[in-house]
C-alpha cells in the first residue's frame, strides 16, 4: 500500500516535470508557435548556449531571422525580434525592463548604474540627472567640451598623427582610437586636468587595455550561466582565471582614483578643471535624497554608487567610439574617393581644422551640419555597430503581441539586435556595403530617409537609448574632421578586421594599421 502511494507520488511528480519542461513550452505555450532557431530551441536551451559560448550568437541570430522571418524563438523562454513595429517600438519604446542579464555582466561595487538597473523608476531618476549635461545644445556650447576638444585634437592627437606623416612609420589606429576616446570622454566626466592622458601615455594605455580587455573572452560565464563560476570556486575550481579578478579590482581603484580626483576639484568652476558629470551626479544625488526625504547613503556606499556610475559611463563611452572609429576610418581608406569627397566639404569649414594650428576649432555645430560626414559616420555605426549584440529586456507581467504573435507569456526574455536591424535588405539593399550615399539627403527621398532611421538602431531606443549619443558623435565627427582635413590614409595592414561576434565588438585582430600623408 505504503509503496504503491510512493509510486504514484513519484509518477504523478515526473508527470508535472514532463508537462512543464516538454507538453507545454513545446505545444502549448503562446512561444509554441513561433519559429524556432533549432528544433531543441522550444524545451532546450542548450544549442543557443552553444552558439553563444563559441562565439556567434549575433551572426546565429542573423541567420535565424533571414529565413525565418522577424519573429525566431531562441530558447524556452527567449525569443528574439527584428521588425520596428510590434518590435523594436513594442519592447524599448514600450519600456520592457532590462533582464537582470545587466547587472549580472556589467555590475561592479557591488552596486548598479543607470546603465545596469532593472527597475524602471530608479532608473528614469537617475537618467533625469544626467541627460541634459549630454544633451546635443548643452555639448555644442559647453566651454568644457570645448578646451577639452582643443586640447585633444591640437597637442595630442595631430602631433602624433604628424610625426608619423613626416617619418613614414605606420600607425595602429584602433589603439590610438581608444586613447582618443578615452580622453575625451574621461576629460568630460571628471574634467580635463582629472581625465586620462592616455593619447601620449602609451605605456599607460596599453597596459589599462590589457587590464580591460583581458576579461572579454570571460563574458559569456556571467551573461549566460552566472551561478557556474560561483558554483565551481566552491571545489576549487574555476572558469573565470583569476587575473580576471585582479584586472577587476585594479580597474576598480583605477575608477576611484578618478572619482576621488575630481572630488578635489569639486568647488572649481573653471573649464578644464570643473569635473561636468562627476559634479552634475554628484549634486543631483544630494538634491534627491533631499527632495524625497530619503536617508542618505553613508559616505563610504555614496562613493562606491558614484564610482559605479562613472565607470560605466567611461567604459561605456571610449570602448564604443573607438571601435567605431576604427571601422570609419577603415572604410575611408578603403573608399579613397569619399576621402577625396569629404575632404572637399571639411575645406568648407570656417575656420578649418589646420594643423599646426593657427585658429580655434569650428563651432561644434557647424562641423555637425556637415552632411557627407554625418552620411559617413551613420553609414559606418550601421554597418559596424560598436554594439552589434543583443540588448535583453523582459515581457511584462500582462501577455503582449509581438511581431504578430498574440499572448506572448510575462517574463518571456526578449532581445533584438542592431547587427541584424542592420541588415534588412528590404530598408538597406546590399546591407553587406558600406554606403555613406544611403544617408545623403541629396540621394534620397525624404520618406525612405525616415524609414532608414526608424531601422537604425547603434544607439539603441526608448527610455533606455545611450544617454552618450551627442557625445559620441560631437567627438567622432571632430576627430574624422581634424585627421581628414590634413591627412590622406591608406592601409598597411588589416588582418583580421572582421568583428568579433560579441556584445561589444572589436577588430579580431586587435588592430588596424594605416599609413598617414599630409595633404
Ligand atoms: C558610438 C558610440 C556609442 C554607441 C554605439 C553606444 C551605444 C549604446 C547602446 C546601443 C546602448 C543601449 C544598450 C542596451 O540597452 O543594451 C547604450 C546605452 C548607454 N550608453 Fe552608449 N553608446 C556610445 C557612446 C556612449 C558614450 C560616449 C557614453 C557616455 C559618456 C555612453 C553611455 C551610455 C550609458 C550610460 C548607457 C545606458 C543608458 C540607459 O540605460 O539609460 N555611450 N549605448
Amino acid at each position: 500500500m505504503a509503496f504503491s502511494i510512493t509510486a504514484s507520488a513519484i509518477a504523478f511528480f515526473a508527470g508535472c516535470i514532463f508537462y512543464k519542461v516538454l507538453v507545454y513550452p513545446v505545444f502549448l505555450s503562446p512561444l509554441s508557435k513561433i519559429p524556432k532557431v533549432h528544433w531543441s530551441a522550444s524545451f532546450s536551451p542548450v544549442w543557443m548556449l552553444w552558439r553563444r559560448f563559441t562565439s556567434r550568437n549575433n551572426r546565429t541570430i542573423q541567420a535565424a531571422h533571414e529565413k525565418l522571418g522577424p519573429i525566431v524563438r531562441l530558447g524556452p523562454s527567449e525569443i528574439s525580434i527584428n521588425c520596428v513595429e510590434g518590435g523594436i517600438k513594442s519592447v524599448y519604446a514600450g519600456g520592457f525592463e532590462k533582464h537582470d542579464w545587466y547587472p549580472r555582466v556589467f555590475a561592479s561595487f557591488g552596486t548598479v548604474s543607470m546603465f545596469t538597473m532593472t527597475g524602471s523608476k530608479a532608473h528614469s531618476n537617475r537618467k533625469r540627472m544626467l541627460s541634459n549635461i549630454y544633451s546635443k545644445s548643452t555639448l555644442q556650447t559647453s566651454p568644457h567640451m570645448r578646451i577639452v576638444s582643443d586640447t585633444v585634437i591640437f597637442d595630442r592627437l595631430l602631433p602624433i598623427l604628424q610625426e608619423a606623416a613626416i617619418s613614414g612609420k605606420s600607425v595602429d589606429v584602433h589603439d590610438l582610437n581608444q586613447g582618443l576616446t578615452m580622453d575625451f570622454v574621461s576629460s568630460y566626466l571628471f574634467g580635463l586636468k582629472n581625465g586620462t592622458n592616455y593619447l601620449q601615455d602609451d605605456s599607460v594605455r596599453k597596459h589599462w587595455l590589457h587590464l580591460y580587455m583581458c576579461r572579454k573572452p570571460f563574458e559569456f560565464y556571467a551573461q549566460e550561466v552566472p551561478y557556474l563560476d560561483g558554483w565551481l570556486r566552491q571545489i576549487g575550481l574555476r572558469v573565470i582565471p583569476k587575473y580576471c579578478d585582479e584586472a577587476n579590482a585594479m580597474i576598480d581603484s583605477w575608477a576611484l582614483d578618478l572619482c576621488d580626483r575630481a572630488e578635489q576639484t569639486l568647488s572649481a568652476t573653471e573649464p578644464g578643471i570643473e569635473p561636468t558629470v562627476y559634479k552634475q551626479l554628484k549634486q543631483s544625488l544630494d538634491k534627491h535624497y533631499t527632495k524625497n526625504g530619503e536617508a542618505e547613503p553613508d559616505k563610504a556606499q555614496q562613493r562606491l554608487d558614484i564610482a559605479c556610475e562613472m565607470y560605466d559611463q567611461v567604459t561605456a563611452g571610449f570602448e564604443t567610439s573607438a571601435v567605431g572609429l576604427t571601422y570609419l576610418f577603415w572604410q575611408l581608406s578603403r573608399h579613397p574617393e569619399v576621402q577625396n569627397k569629404l575632404r572637399e566639404e571639411l575645406l568648407t569649414l570656417n575656420p578649418r581644422i589646420s594643423y599646426p594650428k593657427s585658429t580655434d576649432l569650428p563651432p561644434a555645430k557647424s562641423i555637425d551640419n556637415l552632411p557627407l560626414l554625418e552620411a559617413i559616420v551613420t553609414e559606418t555605426l550601421r554597418l559596424h555597430a560598436p554594439i552589434p549584440g543583443i540588448q535583453p529586456r523582459v515581457t511584462p507581467s500582462t501577455s503582449c503581441t509581438l511581431a504578430g504573435y498574440a499572448d506572448i507569456p510575462p517574463n518571456t526574455r526578449v532581445n533584438a539586435q542592431a547587427y541584424s536591424l542592420h541588415r534588412n535588405p528590404e530598408v538597406f539593399p546590399d546591407p553587406e556595403t558600406w554606403q555613406p550615399k544611403r544617408w545623403l539627403e541629396a540621394e534620397n527621398s525624404p520618406a525612405n530617409l525616415e524609414e532608414k532611421r526608424r531601422w537604425f538602431w547603434a544607439f539603441g531606443s526608448g527610455g533606455r537609448m545611450c544617454v552618450g549619443s551627442n557625445l559620441a558623435l560631437q567627438e567622432m565627427k571632430l576627430a574624422v574632421a581634424a585627421i581628414y582635413t590634413n591627412f590622406r590614409t591608406t592601409i598597411v595592414n588589416d588582418d583580421n578586421i572582421e568583428a568579433i561576434d560579441a556584445y561589444t565588438v572589436k577588430p579580431t585582430g586587435d588592430k588596424l594599421i594605416l599609413k598617414f600623408e599630409s595633404v
